[in-house]
């Protein structure tokens, strides 16, 4: 199938100018501005969203299927990709952009939504007529005509390398993940195939929105009152909005007693606030605070101790989140800019430290959906080592008898358990401590003595903490 030019009309029908359909229109403009100017769809979308809901254009469920075209579309793009190019006869990279955008806005319509099958080609054939006009809007349906003929498990069957021939590479087309990324998180994972494909499904699905309810700040009982709110499992301070809903309007959210926060993140600076402490537990360092989640919860329960919280971070704007975040705290507090591999505090001044340190983010790619298509693995390599600067600052910082957590929101070997390992091995006098016992009630957070927490296990984003005492 060919992408035709648009041609003079010769018939004298009469020429009807294409309806403009909001919702299609939006999303098509979000993956533009993804794909042209490397922008991320959650930060774009919602200003989006809100200016079309401003205008009138746009009720919320016309909200909720704009957005989920968008990350429905960038989430399945490898795999829609691979559909369309077995519908073309040119390779993917002679094909426009922008026509590629409208057909994998389509694909998903037609494959992973329950959007009739005639609804989604013509609402994809007049967007494509809006967009890019007659001639493409034809390529367009003639593709999307093609894709129609099979639902989205036989065409995965059909363009798939069999499960028993490359593993990999059949989770990747399937799943619409890099190889690399099914391969390091197959890898960190274990198992066989039915825990991957959990897994990578998880990757797929829209994540819940969780609030933490700041202790001393705010309760959950508040936070309960939410529509379509449901206790966290995991987290005592969590609350889950399963219809996701707007958080920013909730007064305690706005107000900064309660936050949007993953349990998963919830649960690192419990198990960090609940590791055993002999002696002094008066001074806590957050090293990498920015944007504030995990801070504001550490500082809200250092207060409640009767200990002071210093939070860091290196970059100024983001330093002013964590300040915004931290306001209101019921007990003392600090923030400051400090880059974390040269700090301005002595050594040996916390009780306990957190350093949630830079990363691939690969445990969040649920919330990022383009992220995947963005990380090379060479990103490990720029990664490393300011992580193990990080992560020697902290031992450093801490008294003897203290705590280090080093966390990551990504679950690759070489980020966690790797930079673990090389820095105890610089630091002789320190152990692991088994993080799991910190967590009670939470399950199978695997051999220990770290945890590794997995969205299709946990219904969180995939942290990965270690607890380090400082023994000499
Ligand atoms: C994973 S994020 C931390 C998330 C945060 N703990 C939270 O829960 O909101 C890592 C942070 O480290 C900061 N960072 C990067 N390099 C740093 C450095 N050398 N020293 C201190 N912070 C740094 C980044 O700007 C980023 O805000």
């Amino acid at each position: 199938m060919s992408e035709q030019p648009s041609r003079p009309r010769t018939t004298g029908k009469p020429h009807r100018r294409p309806k403009k359909d909001p919702v299609r229109f939006l999303a098509f403009e979000v993956l533009r501005a993804v794909d042209e100017r490397d922008a991320y769809a959650n930060l774009v979308l919602p200003p989006l969203l809100r200016k079309a809901r401003a205008s009138g254009d746009f009720d919320g469920r016309d909200a909720a299927l704009a957005t989920e075209l968008v990350y429905g579309t960038l989430r399945r793009q490898g795999t829609y990709d691979a559909i369309v190019a077995a519908c073309v006869d040119r390779p993917l990279r002679e094909v426009d952009p922008p026509v590629l955008d409208v057909l994998s806005l389509g694909v998903h319509q037609l494959l992973g939504t329950r959007i009739p099958t005639h609804a989604a080609v013509s609402a994809s054939v007049e967007l494509a007529r809006v967009v890019l006009g007659d001639g493409r809007a034809k390529f367009v349906n003639a593709v999307l005509r093609k894709v129609a003929q099979h639902d989205f498990d036989a065409w995965t069957e059909k363009i798939a390398p069999p499960y028993e021939d490359d593993p990999e590479d059949h989770l990747a087309l399937v799943h619409s993940h890099p190889r690399w990324i099914v391969s390091a998180l197959w890898d960190s994972l274990g198992g066989g195939r039915a825990g991957i494909e959990q897994l990578l499904e998880a990757d797929n699905e829209r994540p819940e929105v969780t609030l933490v309810a700041r202790p001393g700040r705010s309760t959950t009982d508040e936070l309960m009152d939410e529509e379509a709110a449901v206790a966290g499992r995991w987290s005592p301070y969590a609350v889950r909005l399963t219809e996701g809903g707007e958080p920013g309007a909730i007064d305690a959210v706005r107000s900064g007693r309660a936050g949007v926060q993953d349990e998963g993140s919830q649960l690192v600076a419990l198990a960090l606030a609940n590791a055993p402490l002999e002696g002094p537990d008066a001074h806590w360092l957050d090293g990498c605070a920015g944007p504030g989640g995990k801070a504001a919860l550490l500082a809200a329960l250092a207060a409640e101790r009767g200990a002071v919280l210093l939070a860091s971070e290196k970059q100024p704007h983001r330093a002013r989140l964590v300040a915004k975040a931290l306001d209101g705290n019921p007990g003392p507090y600090q923030v400051i800019t400090a880059d974390g591999t040269r700090p301005p505090w002595r050594p040996g001044s916390f009780d306990r430290v957190l350093m949630d340190v830079p990363c691939t983010g690969l445990g969040a790619l649920r919330r990022r959906p383009e992220a995947r298509w963005r990380r090379k693995t060479e990103d490990l390599d720029g990664f490393a080592p300011l992580q193990r600067g990080l992560l020697r600052t902290a031992l450093e910082s801490v008294r003897v008898g203290g705590v280090v957590g080093y966390a990551t929101c990504s679950p690759h070997l070489a980020e966690t358990r790797a930079v673990v390992a090389d820095l105890l091995k610089q630091f002789p006098q320190t152990e692991l401590v088994d993080a799991r016992p910190l967590l009670p009630g939470v399950p199978s957070l695997g051999d220990g003595p770290d945890i590794q927490l997995w969205p299709h296990v946990h219904g969180t984003d995939a942290m990965y903490l270690a607890i380090i005492r400082r023994t000499g």
